[in-house]
């Protein structure tokens, strides 16, 4: 039987996607599913499905789901033309399982007796919980393996080395990025296993993080969520319904530099452990000073509600600022950077404990923006030099994404990268 048959992740099966009705999927909350169906989502504003096919790529102004597992893959020695096969194959499976069905068409138990399956079946009857499936190329993919150095876009950097990093290799970099997010982390993590199945011989995994929970808000109908240091994470985000920020800040445009991102983004992923012991053994006075807003509700220490704008001119006794020129607010806020500003998407993580009876916690920061060298660099300077926070932190991974515009229903992601859109 010719792969086509067995596992119908062929370019064949890429085209085919209209007639298996995977194309333009975004059923909403009450649609069906072959795979799942329904919603138990606990994330209100989530619907059931996102489209995988459109303008932009979903899982990047697509409300924050509460789970994530996100993962790095290395190219193996694979030709131009398997690359371009496994980025097909690899659609073909995320619109499948974004839609709510198995990755391969005969699912987990339908196929031939003598083959593996085509889908591993651990999600056979959960439904998607607004999984959503975004695909990135980082810098090492435009080496000169494929014929990609030209296309490489100038606003994919590699980041500097900041003040404060001490970055485990392990946990830094990769060509090619997956972010899967689900309402269900067993939906999230299957799709990453479907996908790194798919890849196996053409691509390695290289590192992958599981998260927990959303520390940022995207939509305005979203509650803002809590980070481990117990602090409201999200209030001041970028969200999706101010289109002309998410323009303007988000989503690369004509005259950013490579034609074949227009639509697309770049994200930026840090791991960053947070010793939570020692700031569990930390005042509040402190806590609250080191943020610039009160844990309860999160307003700014200048006076107001969660979503009052921080004034930082207010002063208190002695003259001093109300809140501290080295809170993590005021280092990171657009006034300090003429305007910039950033969409966090990030997720609290615990990777068990440290020999030292220590949680291994923390936050998996990901953020998009059009351009990191001017939005994200300049913020993320400004925290490793002064940052209160930094006692109580360590970046111990980073990594760039190019993340390309949306597939249509008849290519696949990245296709204009190899002038195939
Ligand atoms: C380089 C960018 C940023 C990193 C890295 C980062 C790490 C980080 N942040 C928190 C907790 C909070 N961050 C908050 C606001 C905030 N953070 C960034 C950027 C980075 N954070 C920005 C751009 C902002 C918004 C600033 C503003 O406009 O006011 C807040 C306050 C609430 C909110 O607006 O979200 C908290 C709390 C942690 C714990 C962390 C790494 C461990
Ligand atoms: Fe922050």
């Amino acid at each position: 039987m010719s792969k086509d048959e067995t596992s119908g992740l062929s370019r064949r099966g890429l085209f085919g996607l209209a007639g298996a009705g995977v194309v333009g999927a975004g059923l909403g909350v009450g649609g069906t599913f072959a795979f799942g169906g329904g919603s138990t989502s606990t994330n209100n504003a989530v619907a059931s499905t996102y489209p995988f096919f459109g303008d932009h790529q979903s899982g990047i102004i697509t409300p924050a789901q509460d789970r994530l597992h996100f993962a790095a893959f290395d190219v193996n020695d694979i030709s131009r033309n398997e690359l371009i096969e496994l980025l097909q194959d690899w659609s073909y499976a995320a619109a499948r399982m974004t839609a709510g069905d198995a990755a391969g068409n005969y699912g987990p138990a339908g196929g031939p007796y003598d083959a593996p399956p085509d889908d591993t079946g651990e999600a056979l009857d959960l439904p998607p919980g607004g999984l959503t499936i975004t695909f990135g190329f980082g810098p090492s993919l435009f080496d000169d393996r494929f014929g990609l150095a030209s296309k490489r876009p100038s606003a994919l950097i590699d980041l500097p080395k900041f003040p404060s990093d001490v970055l485990q290799p392990e946990l830094v970099g990769g060509d090619l990025c997956i972010q899967a997010c689900s309402d269900d982390p067993q939906v999230a993590v299957h799709a990453i296993r479907n996908l790194s199945r798919i890849a196996f011989g053409r691509a390695t995994l290289r590192w992958s993080q599981l998260g927990f929970g959303r520390t940022s808000s995207t939509t305005r109908a979203q509650k803002t969520p809590r980070n481990l240091f117990g602090f409201k994470d999200g209030t001041a985000n970028l969200r999706a319904e101010d289109t002309t920020g998410v323009n303007e800040h988000v989503w690369a445009a004509a005259g950013d530099g490579a034609s074949w991102m227009i639509g697309g983004s770049y994200l930026v992923s840090r791991k960053i452990r947070m010793t939570v012991e020692t700031w569990d053994r930390t005042s509040l006075r402190e806590q609250e000073t080191i943020f610039g807003r009160t844990k309860g509700e999160g307003a700014p220490l200048s006076g107001g509600s969660e979503f009052t704008d921080p004034d930082f001119s207010q002063t208190g006794r002695d003259d001093a600022p109300l809140i501290d020129e080295s809170s993590h607010v005021k280092l990171a806020h657009p006034d300090t950077h003429d305007g910039v500003q950033i969409l966090r998407r990030g997720y609290n993580f615990v990777d068990g404990n440290d020999d030292l009876g220590r949680l291994n916690a923390g936050l998996f920061f990901i953020s998009f923006q059009r351009d990191p060298g001017t939005q994200f660099v300049p913020i993320q300077l400004a925290l490793s030099r002064n940052d209160l926070m930094n006692e109580y932190v360590r970046y111990v991974g980073s990594a760039a994404f190019a993340v390309p515009p949306g597939a249509t229903s008849s290519s696949f992601v990245g296709a204009g990268m190899f002038d195939l859109a």
